[in-house]
Parts: structure tokens; C-alpha cells; sequence
């Protein structure tokens, strides 16, 4: 069953004279449980598919289809709460909260949303991640690795069908990669969720179900 489907999707930018053809008409779909990667050069649109999926961008045109709705539709205040409560965001960066503790940073989006934090199921990440000694502290106390579990643990928490991630491993050694990318396969698979990884790295995409290739903002495979 398909849960996330783009229908031609473009994105233009123009700057003066000159148009940049970000996205080029990409119709893909993806299966729910399936863990995707795009790969492709630095330029070649990765990113800007990921930000039209995720909601963080519109489309130039086409479409985005997730769970049957189509995205492109919504407003602003609309898409972020659908973005909230369906997408777990994990960027190359990390984007944690540095006053914040781990726990306090795993719980931020679910007590931004409003809602209880489901103790078992937080217990049940951390254990999983290898972060139950690390709750109490800081972003800058932990290591590069243990930051981006952090990051994950904080997408699962908020049960969404899908995780989009962006260079997930960027900054991190090939050892300590692999370690997180299993982690993030094997927590995502436990939770039911669908992944969709950006890499430029072919033997990190290889730990995907599927690749997909993309250049010049069209798919190639
Ligand atoms: N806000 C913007 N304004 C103008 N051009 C943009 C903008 N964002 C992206 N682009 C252009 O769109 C193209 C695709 O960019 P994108 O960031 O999606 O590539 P990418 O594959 O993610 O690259 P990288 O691996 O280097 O992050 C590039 O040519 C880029 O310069």
C-alpha cells in the first residue's frame, strides 16, 4: 500500500534571468514499511524532494500525497500540525535543543503537540537507542553518534508513519554510521514506520530495501 506518493512534482527557482529546475517532474511512490534511499550528486535535488515531502516546501506544481491526502493543498497552520503528528523529522545537523536535557529534548515535539508522553513506549526507544543512561544529559555532553540517536529517538517518539531523513550520517565516522543507520532501520521496522533517507553515500543507501536515484531534479532508476 502506498503511503506517500509525489504525482509530477516540480520546483523551480528563479533568480534574475536564470531558472533552477530543482525538482523536474518526480512521480514516485512509496510503500508503507519501506526503507528508501535517495541518492544522487550534491545540486541534484535531493533536499528539495525531501522538503516538498515533508511539508516544509511547496511544490512549483504537482503533488503530494500522503495517507490519501493530498499536502499541497493544505495551509500553513495546517501543515504544521500534519507535520507534527505524521512526520518525524532527522537532519544532518541534529537540531537539538542545547538547554534542554535528552529526555527533554525526546519530548519537546509530543508536548509541543499537546499530548501525553507515552512513558513505555519513550522507555521502550531509549532502550532500544542504548539511551537510558544518557537522559539527564545535555546535547554538548554526548557524542556525535549518541546526538543523532537522540534525534531519532525524539522522531520515533511522536509515532510517525514517516521519517524523513536528511543525510542522517553526514557527520559522523563510517563505524558510527552504520551503528545508527542499523539502529534507525531496526527501531523503524519494530515502530511500523516508513523511511525515506537522503544520502550522497552509496554505501550508506545500500543498507536500504530500495534506492532511488535522482539528477538534475529528475529520477533516473
Ligand atoms: N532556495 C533556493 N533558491 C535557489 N536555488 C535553490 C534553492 N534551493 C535549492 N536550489 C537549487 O536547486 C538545486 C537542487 O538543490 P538541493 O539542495 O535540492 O540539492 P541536493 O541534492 O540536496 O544537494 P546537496 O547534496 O549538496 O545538499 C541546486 O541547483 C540548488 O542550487
Amino acid at each position: 500500500m502506498s503511503i506517500l506518493q509525489t504525482v509530477d512534482l516540480k520546483k523551480y527557482y528563479q533568480q534574475g534571468e536564470t531558472v533552477t529546475k530543482a525538482l523536474d517532474g518526480v512521480s514516485l511512490e512509496i510503500n508503507a514499511g519501506e526503507f528508501v534511499s535517495v541518492v544522487g550528486t550534491s545540486g541534484s535535488g535531493k533536499s528539495t524532494l525531501l522538503h516538498m515531502m515533508g511539508g516544509l516546501d511547496s511544490p512549483t506544481s504537482g503533488k503530494v500525497i500522503i495517507n490519501g491526502e493530498d499536502i499541497s493543498q493544505k495551509s500553513a497552520e495546517q501543515l504544521t500540525v500534519f507535520r507534527r503528528r505524521h512526520i518525524g523529522f532527522v537532519f544532518q545537523n541534529y537540531n537539538l535543543v542545547p538547554v534542554l536535557n535528552v529526555y527533554e529534548n525526546i519530548v519537546l515535539p509530543v508536548q509541543l503537540d499537546g499530548k501525553k508522553v507515552d512513558e513505555q513506549l519513550l522507555a521502550e526507544i531509549v532502550g532500544v537507542l542504548g539511551l537510558k543512561d544518557k537522559l539527564e544529559n545535555v546535547p554538548n555532553n554526548l557524542s556525535g553518534g549518541q546526538q543523532q540517536r537522540v534525534s531519532i529517538a525524539r522522531a520515533l517518539l511522536t509515532k510517525p508513519e514517516i521519517i524523513l531523513a536528511d543525510e542522517p550520517t553526514g557527520n559522523l565516522d563510517s563505524k558510527t554510521s552504520q551503528d545508527v543507520l542499523s539502529l534507525l532501520k531496526v527501531t523503524s521496522m519494530k515502530f511500523h514506520q516508513t523511511v525515506v533517507m537522503i544520502t550522497h553515500n552509496d554505501a550508506i543507501a545500500q543498507l536500504a530495501d530500495r534506492i532511488i536515484r535522482i539528477e538534475d531534479g529528475k529520477i533516473t532508476n
